[in-house]
C-alpha cells in the first residue's frame, strides 16, 4: 500500500525525486533535513511519523506530543531507514524537539465528532497552535511551518499573527495543509473517469471548509471530461468528504490515514523545494494577495529553498467555479477575522496582565 502511495513521486523522475525508501537510499549531503512533528502521538501524527521515517530526504525526525511520544519514537526507530528518530514528551521538551528543524509539521489538537463543524474546534485548537508556533518562532525561526490543525481557515491567521508579533513572520514559510482536498478530488475524479489516480491532478483552491473548498475541474489534468451534473455532485462530495469520514468513524475521530498520506505528500514537496529541485508545485492555504480583499487563500504554489517561490494564483475559472469563489469569500473573511481578532485579544490580555503584575507606581501625596 505504501509503495503505491508514493508511486506518484517516484514515477515522474525516479532517480531524482525522493519518495519512499526501503533500503535503497542514497545519502547525499542534501538529504540532511530535520523534520519535527508536533502532535506526533495522535491519529494523524503516528502514521505521518511512519511515512516521514521512510522519506529519504529526512535525516532527523523529532516527535513531540503531550503524551505517549516515547513509545511511538521507539517503535519507529526500528525501521531500517536512515532518519534518526527522537521522541519528546511534555511542554518543557517542546523547544528541544523543534530546535534547528527545517520543517515543523503540526497535527496537534482536537479532531471533530459527528455533528460538529471544523469551526467548533476553534476555541480549543487556537491556543494549541498559538503556543506551538510561538515556540517555533523562538527556536527555529527559519523553519517552514505546515499546519494541519483545524479550523485551518482561522488558525493559519493566528500562526501568522504570532510570528508577526515576534517579528519573525516570513509569509513564504507558513502553510495550511489543504492537500487532502486535492488527494480526494484526484481519487474521486479518477474513479469516475477510469484514469489512474496517479495521473490525475485537480486543483483545489480557497480554504478548508464546505463553503470554501473549491475544486477547479475546468483545469484538471489530463483533460477529464465530466458532465455538468457530475461536476456538481463531485464538488459537493469533495466539500463534504471530511464529514463523510467523521460520520463513518462514528465518534472516534476524523480522517487520519488519508490525512497522514496528504501531509507526507505535502512535506515531501517542501523537502524537494528545500533540496533545490525546480518546479515543485503544491497547493496550500497561505497568506497572499492573489484575491482582492482577502489576505489568506489556497492556491497552487511553486516551492523552493525559502518556501514559497511563486504564488501561481487562482488562474482561469469558469462561471460555476467563479460563483463558488464568490460564495466562499464572505465565509473566509469571517474565519480570517476570527483568527486575527482572537490573537489580538490574547496579546492585549497577556500584555495587560503583565503590566498589572508589575508594582504600580503611586505618586507621593
Ligand atoms: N487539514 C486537514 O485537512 C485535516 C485536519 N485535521 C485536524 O488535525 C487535528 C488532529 O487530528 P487527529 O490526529 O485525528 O487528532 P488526535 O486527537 O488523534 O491527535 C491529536 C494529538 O495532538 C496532541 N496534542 C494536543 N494538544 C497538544 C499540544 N498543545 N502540544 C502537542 N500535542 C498536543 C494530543 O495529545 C494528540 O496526540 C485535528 O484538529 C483535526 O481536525 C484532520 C484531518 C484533516
Ligand atoms: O473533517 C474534519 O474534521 C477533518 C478534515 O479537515 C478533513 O477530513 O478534511
Amino acid at each position: 500500500m505504501i509503495i503505491s502511495a508514493f508511486t506518484k513521486f517516484r514515477t515522474s523522475k525516479p532517480t531524482q525525486i525522493p519518495g519512499l525508501c526501503f533500503r535503497t537510499f542514497n545519502t547525499s549531503p542534501q538529504n540532511n533535513f530535520h523534520v519535527a512533528v508536533l502532535g506526533a502521538s495522535g491519529g494523524i501524527g503516528q502514521p505521518l511519523g511512519m511515512l516521514l521515517k521512510v522519506n529519504r530526504l529526512i535525516s532527523k525526525l523529532t516527535l513531540y506530543d503531550l503524551q505517549h511520544t516515547m513509545g511511538v519514537a521507539a517503535d519507529l526507530s526500528h525501521i531500517e531507514t536512515p532518519a534518526k528518530v527522537k521522541g519528546f514528551v511534555g511542554k518543557d521538551k517542546l523547544c528541544e524537539a523543534i530546535e534547528c528543524a527545517n520543517i515543523v509539521v503540526i497535527p496537534a489538537g482536537l479532531p471533530r465528532k459527528p455533528g460538529m463543524t471544523r469551526d467548533d474546534l476553534f476555541n480549543k485548537n487556537a491556543s494549541v497552535v498559538r503556543d506551538l508556533v510561538a515556540c517555533v518562532a523562538d527556536t527555529a525561526p527559519k523553519a517552514l511551518i505546515g499546519i494541519i490543525t483545524n479550523p485551518i481557515n482561522a488558525v493559519i491567521p493566528i500562526a501568522c499573527e504570532v510570528l508577526k508579533k515576534k517579528c519573525k513572520l516570513d509569509p513564504r514559510r507558513v502553510f495550511g495543509i489543504t492537500t487532502l482536498d486535492i488527494v480526494r478530488a484526484n481519487t474521486f475524479v479518477a474513479s469516475l473517469s477510469g484514469v489512474s489516480p496517479l495521473e490525475v491532478n485537480v486543483p483545489v483552491i480557497g480554504g478548508h471548509s464546505p463553503e470554501t473548498i473549491i475544486p477547479v475541474f475546468s483545469r484538471a489534468t489530463p483533460g477529464v471530461k465530466v458532465s455538468e451534473d457530475k461536476v456538481k455532485t463531485l464538488t459537493k462530495r469533495i466539500k463534504e468528504a471530511g464529514t463523510e469520514v467523521v460520520k463513518a468513524k462514528a465518534g472516534t475521530g476524523s480522517a487520519t490515514l488519508s490525512m497522514a498520506y496528504a501531509a507526507a505528500r505535502f512535506t515531501n514537496s517542501l523537502l524537494r523545494g528545500l533540496a533545490g529541485e525546480k518546479n515543485v508545485v503544491e497547493s496550500s492555504y497561505v497568506q497572499s494577495d492573489v484575491v482582492c480583499d482577502i489576505s489568506y487563500f489556497a492556491t497552487p504554489l511553486v516551492l523552493g529553498k525559502n518556501g514559497i517561490e511563486k504564488n501561481l494564483g487562482v488562474g482561469k475559472l469558469n462561471k460555476f467555479e467563479e460563483d463558488l469563489v464568490r460564495k466562499a469569500l464572505p465565509v473566509l473573511k469571517k474565519n480570517i477575522a476570527t483568527g486575527c481578532k482572537s490573537e489580538s485579544r490574547y496579546w492585549f490580555r497577556h500584555t495587560f496582565n503583565g503590566l498589572r503584575c508589575r508594582k504600580i507606581y503611586k505618586f507621593p501625596s
